[in-house]
């Protein structure tokens, strides 16, 4: 979907500072006369191609990430297109910049490099108002909303406000890989307040300066937005992202069989995990079914992996109770066992019949194939725990996916070091290839992003109703399949980031027929080819 002409009567500097229709120096000279920008422009006739290097070109001079995300955020404010034309042509140098994991170190700094707003923000005194401010918000056909409370920012902890980085960076990506027309998507922050003492004691803090919202009056406001989104806006998926633990489960819980909508972090982080424990079947040559899986980390997206292996384990033959019983959690305090004191309901399914035991301990006891870290806690993989895996399997495998990189449980390096080289290993920020042996080993990403966009576009383009496990499961067989044996020589479990747009569509159109066969989908047209889908697709082409 080529993005069209401007609307009659938008000419001049208002067409130059309208960031959807502004092209800049790319105006052609017949735009020029047609749109009174004569005069308004320097003679040269540029075009996207030029634009596009020379936004690369200032932006590899800058001598910090966080400028170069000042540098793209600015470019998103002023020409859209553009924006995501360089995102597109460049992902592999610009994700790391718009996501993780410089987007962790944005929000950390939020308050501090504030040029202008973006997104919708919602605080307690909006109580009973949500419906009407909602109005304030230019858009009509608002299709994605990305939701955070701020409250588990990545591995980040609570940020507050400053939170907001993490909406406008998934939509960033819902946008790029999903072409999700910009006017469509809708980032939102739920100002609650902050625990964070620090935050609140910053001058420059842009929040409300409040400790957080609870209990039932935290659940009336979050009611009121959902109500209040599916009255203004009755098409819109709604994505709930970075909400600490209790929060994320009781949201979701509450919503998920009365609104369209999903938990990036418990369901996207699950099936993205999935699909790379399948990947590694495919090199190890072990039945998906036969594995016992460790996980480090006792958070939703640690038990949103369980939840979802757990589904997958059923839908290939074993009863929930064997599939259960192959999945083990641990934490700082050790392996969950039944009778530990203050476990979460989330954990409860998941804690067995054992004597406690430390995380090595429980290695060489359990023998699991796979160790999935989602702590949030940096070096949480020791050289014991890596070499203790790497004794029990010839390839073991080790995903750290907590981000940014700073709170990975350890680093590519690290875990190809002590596992001479064996360990086929992910990560959910980037990591650069590593050198062992004479080798180039490629750890790939194991970020959600590889999820959310094919699932949004896939709901969205078959006006589904509800977003259900088997979509994920589906998604995660869909990403798995995509994995080329060239990639998984060279140790990595995902494609390539440059194919992220085709992997988006493939899993979109797996999501549709999903939704058809479950009853879930709106959409009369049951037409959900591959092609069909592809032209609805935004296109940051002028
Ligand atoms: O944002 C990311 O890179 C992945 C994610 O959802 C998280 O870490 O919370
Ligand atoms: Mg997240």
């Amino acid at each position: 979907m080529a993005n069209s002409r401007p609307p009659a009567g938008l000419t001049g500097l208002a067409l130059l500072n309208n960031s959807q229709y502004n092209k800049s120096t790319a105006f052609t000279e017949d735009e020029r006369e047609r749109f009174k920008l004569r005069g308004l422009l320097p003679a040269a006739v540029s075009s996207q191609r030029l634009q596009t290097e020379l936004i690369m070109e200032n932006l590899r001079r800058k001598a910090y990430d966080i400028e170069r995300y000042i540098l793209l955020m600015a470019l998103q404010q002023r020409n859209e297109r553009l924006f995501y034309r360089v995102l597109l042509e460049y992902i592999e140098e610009i994700m790391p910049l718009v996501y993780t994991p410089t987007v962790g170190q944005a929000c950390r700094e939020f308050a501090h490099i504030f040029r202008q707003p973006r997104g919708f923000y919602i605080t307690p005194t909006d109580r009973g108002d949500i419906f009407d401010i909602l109005d304030n918000w230019p858009e009509r056909d608002v299709r994605m909303i990305v939701v955070t409370d701020g409250e588990r920012i990545l591995g980040l902890g609570d940020l507050g406000a400053n939170g907001m980085g993490i909406p406008i960076g998934k939509l960033a990506l819902y946008t790029a890989f999903a072409g999700i027309p910009p006017a469509q998507c809708l980032p939102v922050m739920l100002d609650v307040g902050t625990d964070n003492q620090m935050l609140r004691e910053d001058p420059l803090y842009l929040g409300t300066r409040q400790p957080r919202l609870r209990g039932a009056d935290y659940l009336a406001l979050v009611d009121e937005f959902v109500a209040a989104v599916q009255l203004r806006y009755p098409r819109a998926l709604i994505q709930f992202e970075d909400f600490l633990t209790p929060n994320a489960y009781t949201l979701l819980n509450r919503y998920r069989n009365k609104a369209l909508c999903f938990n990036d972090d418990i369901q996207g982080t699950a099936a993205v995990a999935l699909a790379g424990v399948f990947a590694a079947c495919r090199t190890t040559g072990k039945a998906f079914e036969t594995l016992k899986i460790l996980f480090l980390g006792a958070g939703s997206a640690a038990t949103g992996i369980g939840d979802l292996v757990q589904f997958a384990l059923v839908a290939a033959g074993l009863t929930p109770d064997q599939a259960r019983k192959r999945l083990w959690f641990a934490d700082v305090d050790g392996l969950l066992v039944a009778g530990r004191e203050g476990l979460a309901p989330h954990n409860r399914p998941y804690a067995h019949d054992a004597s406690p035991a430390g995380v090595i301990e429980a290695i060489e006891r359990i023998k699991p194939q796979v160790l999935i870290g989602a702590t949030g806690s940096p070096g949480a993989f020791g050289e014991r725990i890596i070499r203790t895996m790497a004794s029990i399997n010839e390839r073991p495998v080790i995903f750290a996916l907590s981000n940014p990189t700073e709170r990975a449980e350890c680093s590519a390096e690290q875990a190809y070091r002590w596992s001479e080289g064996r360990a086929l290993f992910a990560s959910g920020s980037p990591f650069a290839p590593v050198l062992m042996n004479g080798k180039t080993l490629k750890p790939g990403q194991g970020n959600n992003a590889y999820i959310f966009p094919g699932i949004g576009l896939g709901a969205l383009a078959c006006q589904a109703t509800r977003i259900s496990d088997e979509m994920f499961l589906k998604a995660a067989e869909v990403l798995a399949d995509s994995v080329a044996d060239d990639d998984l020589r060279q140790g990595s479990l995902y494609p390539p980031l440059s194919q992220l747009r085709e992997v988006s569509l493939k899993i979109a159109a797996a999501v549709a027929e999903v939704a058809y066969r479950q009853g879930l989908a709106k959409a009369a047209d049951r037409d959900i080819r591959i092609e069909t889908i592809r032209a609805m697709m935004y296109d940051p082409v002028y």
